[in-house]
Parts: structure tokens; sequence; C-alpha cells
């Protein structure tokens, strides 16, 4: 199996704090790598730095075979934090803004919109919008642009139960037409149902990182993988 994406002794400090030590993790193409880790242990910065919002202190990261580059950026999508939406616009305008910015097209728009549930709402402005609609919107335009990889924070939060649902169904869809997905996330419970390869962050280091097999109990291979490494609770 190709990796599309790999990092070498990647490493991140603020200040005089590391926040990332020397991780090398392995992202299969056209699969779902999911990170898991406590609270600060580094999953949002590594995500940064593939999304390239922050820069590496050390080390590096190769997408498809070469040294990352910005302009891999036309093909990598992103929700990272906040979904980064024009308020003033509606929801195909923010996806158009998107399109032209990247100056990328998008041949399914519809499909993922309505699997998102917006299928009523495209000439709606995003000012009026819940939590969990404009999370819903920053998770639509993450697949816009047609990606090969697509690198997503935290997607569930604010997502009611249909919203958890439909990002399941849209990133199931999305992996069989060979898109590669890389997810942070503390929800195990839905990280078991859709990870390929796992990857456990703790104090800035890579713990573990193995294929998932589904059958693992994912609280369990969490909490003792933290014990070995003498993390715990505060
Ligand atoms: N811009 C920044 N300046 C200084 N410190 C930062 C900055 N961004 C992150 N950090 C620190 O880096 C560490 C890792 O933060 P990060 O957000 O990557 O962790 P996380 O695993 O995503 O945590 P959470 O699960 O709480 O979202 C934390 O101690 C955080 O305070």
């Amino acid at each position: 199996m190709t990796d599309i994406l790999t990092t070498k002794e990647l490493g991140k400090n603020f200040k005089n704090k590391h926040v990332l030590n020397q991780i090398n993790i392995h992202v299969p193409e056209g699969k779902i790598y999911c990170i898991m880790g406590p609270n600060g242990a580094g999953k949002s910065t590594l995500l940064k730095m593939i999304s390239g919002i922050e820069k590496p202190t050390e080390g590096d990261i190769n997408f498809k075979g070469e040294n990352w580059k910005r302009e891999d950026l036309k093909t990598i999508g992103s929700l990272i934090e906040e979904p980064g939406l024009f308020d003033n616009l509606t929801v195909e305008d923010n996806i158009k803004l998107k399109l032209k910015l990247h100056h990328v097209e998008n041949k399914d728009q519809e499909q993922i919109l309505n699997m998102l549930g917006f299928g009523d709402h495209n000439q709606e402005k995003v000012k009026g919008f819940s939590t969990g609609m404009r999370q819903r919107l920053g998770i639509a335009l993450a697949f816009m642009g047609n990606p090969d990889l697509v690198v997503l924070d935290e997607p569930t939060n604010g997502l009611d139960t249909f919203g958890i649902h439909e990002l399941r169904e849209l990133l199931m869809l999305e992996k069989k037409q060979g898109k590669t997905i890389i997810i942070a996330s503390h929800m195990l419970s839905e990280i078991q149902k859709v990870a390929d390869r796992i990857a456990i962050l703790g104090n800035g280091e890579l713990l573990l990182e193995e294929d998932y097999d589904q059958k693992t109990d994912l609280e369990d291979l969490f909490i003792s993988t933290l014990e070995k490494a003498g993390i715990k609770h505060d």
C-alpha cells in the first residue's frame, strides 16, 4: 500500500515549549487515518502543519513522494478549528469563493451538500446558521474542489446525531472514491467505526501507529497506551 503522506522526525516548538517531537506518521492512500490523544497532546498542531497553517520547527513532511510544498494545498482540503466562513455570503457563494481562491473546480458539489443536509439551505446566508450548520458547511468546504487528501480536526464538534451519521456516510463515500482522510478526534466510538489506521499522540510523542481492525476496543487500547507511556489524568 502506498503512503500518500509521511512525516520524518517532524517537530514543533512554540517559543521554548516542545509541542511535538520526532513524529513519524505514515498515512496510506485511500484510507481513513485517525489521530487520538489527550487534550494538549499536539493533534491540532500536527494537522496544522500538514495543512500549511503552522510551519514545522524541524523535520519533513512528504506528500505524494515529494517534499510538501505550499502548492500541494490545492489538493489538500481541511477543516481545522472554527470553519472559515463568510457570514454575509450564502452557502453557494461560500463554495464558489473557496473554489475560486484555490483555482479548482468541483464536480460533486450537489452530492456533498445534499449528504450534509444543505438541500434547502443553498441560498441562505451563513450569518444565521447554528454551530452545527456552520460545522456541516466547514466539512462540505473541506471536500470541495476534489482534493486527494482531506484533513479534519474534531469534525463531530457541534454535530447532532443526524449530522454525525451523515458525516460518517460522507467519509465512507469519499473513501470509496479514492480520497485519503486524516481525522483528529476525541470521539473514540466514531473512530472505531471508520478508522483504517490509528495513531495515538501523548505529550508530543507518537505513542502508537497501527492498522486498525475494528474489533479492538479503542478505549482500552487508548488508556493502556497512555498508561504505558506514564501519562495520567491531571
Ligand atoms: N500558537 C500557539 N502558541 C503557543 N502554544 C501553542 C500554540 N498552539 C498550540 N500550543 C500548545 O501546544 C500544545 C498542543 O496543542 P494542540 O492544540 O496541538 O493539542 P491538541 O492535541 O489538539 O489538544 P485538544 O485535544 O485540547 O484540542 C498545547 O500545550 C498548546 O497550549
